[in-house]
């Protein structure tokens, strides 16, 4: 069973086994979340080539033995884990030992020992909005998102900065909720208007 809450990763330190196709959309996300991200892969994959500078990079061939010595090779104070190479064995192995050192674990390969997904997920400056089948079907995930893009599109971004500064300015200048309640209700229109739609 999974939740949704929305995570502080700006800073927090997150290691990538595995350096392939998957792991790099992981890494990708990490990256942009502001995470100081650490890979541990035997080789480079073509995706994740323009992600490495932003990453330190350990080149490793690990094998069933780097169980037992993977917490040297860790950040100190890791806060998240991916564990993401195409052999699902090493997977299984290193994340027993990983959960043990880690709060937080995606297996992409197993979602027991997992402790959190990734979600299909919209950005539009403030507003994010993420969809997840609890891991039932990602495909699904993946089309949904599609299909809220067409709803959701830019003229979100300075709707919601806007809609932040007016809560500002009216927690500041309204005495009680009721009134400060009133106006911001008043003050958010939803959904807009599309910017493509035409009139
Ligand atoms: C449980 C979860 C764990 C996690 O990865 O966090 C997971 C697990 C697995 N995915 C697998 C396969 C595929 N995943 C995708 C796509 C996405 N997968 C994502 C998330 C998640 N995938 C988490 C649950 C999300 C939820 O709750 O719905 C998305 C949403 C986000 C992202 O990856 O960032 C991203 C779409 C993002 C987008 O486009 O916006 C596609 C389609 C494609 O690539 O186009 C396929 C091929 C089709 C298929 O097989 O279904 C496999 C089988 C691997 C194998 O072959 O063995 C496993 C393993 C398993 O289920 O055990
Ligand atoms: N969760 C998800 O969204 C999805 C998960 N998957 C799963 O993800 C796994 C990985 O898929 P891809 O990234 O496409 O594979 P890939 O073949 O592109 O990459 C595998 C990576 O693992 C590294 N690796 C393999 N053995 C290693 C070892 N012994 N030591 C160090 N590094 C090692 C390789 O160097 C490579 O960088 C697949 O096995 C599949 O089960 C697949 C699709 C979606």
């Amino acid at each position: 069973m999974t939740a949704p809450l929305m995570i502080q990763l700006a800073g927090k330190r997150c290691v990538v086994i595995g350096g392939g196709r998957i792991a790099a959309r992981k890494i990708r996300f990490l990256l942009e979340e502001g995470a100081d991200v650490t890979v541990i892969s035997r080789e480079c994959s073509k995706d994740l080539q323009p992600l490495r500078q932003q990453c330190h990079f350990l080149q490793k061939d690990l094998t069933k033995d780097h169980v037992h010595t993977i917490k040297s090779l860790l950040p100190d104070a890791c806060f998240l884990a991916v564990v993401a190479t195409n052999n699902r064995e090493l997977n299984d192995h290193l994340s027993d030992t990983l959960t043990q050192h880690i709060p937080l674990i995606n297996v992409v390969d197993n979602q027991e020992q997992s402790n959190f997904f990734f979600p299909a997920y919209i950005k539009q400056g403030l507003l994010k909005i993420a969809i997840s089948t609890s891991g039932a079907s990602p495909i699904l995930a993946k089309k949904i998102k599609r299909h809220l893009q067409q709803e959701f599109g830019p003229e979100y971004k300075n709707y919601v900065k806007n809609l932040q500064d007016e809560r500002t300015w009216a927690q500041k200048t309204f005495r009680t909720e009721e009134e400060r309640k009133a106006y911001l209700e008043k003050i958010t229109p939803f959904p807009l208007a599309s910017e493509h739609e035409e009139n």
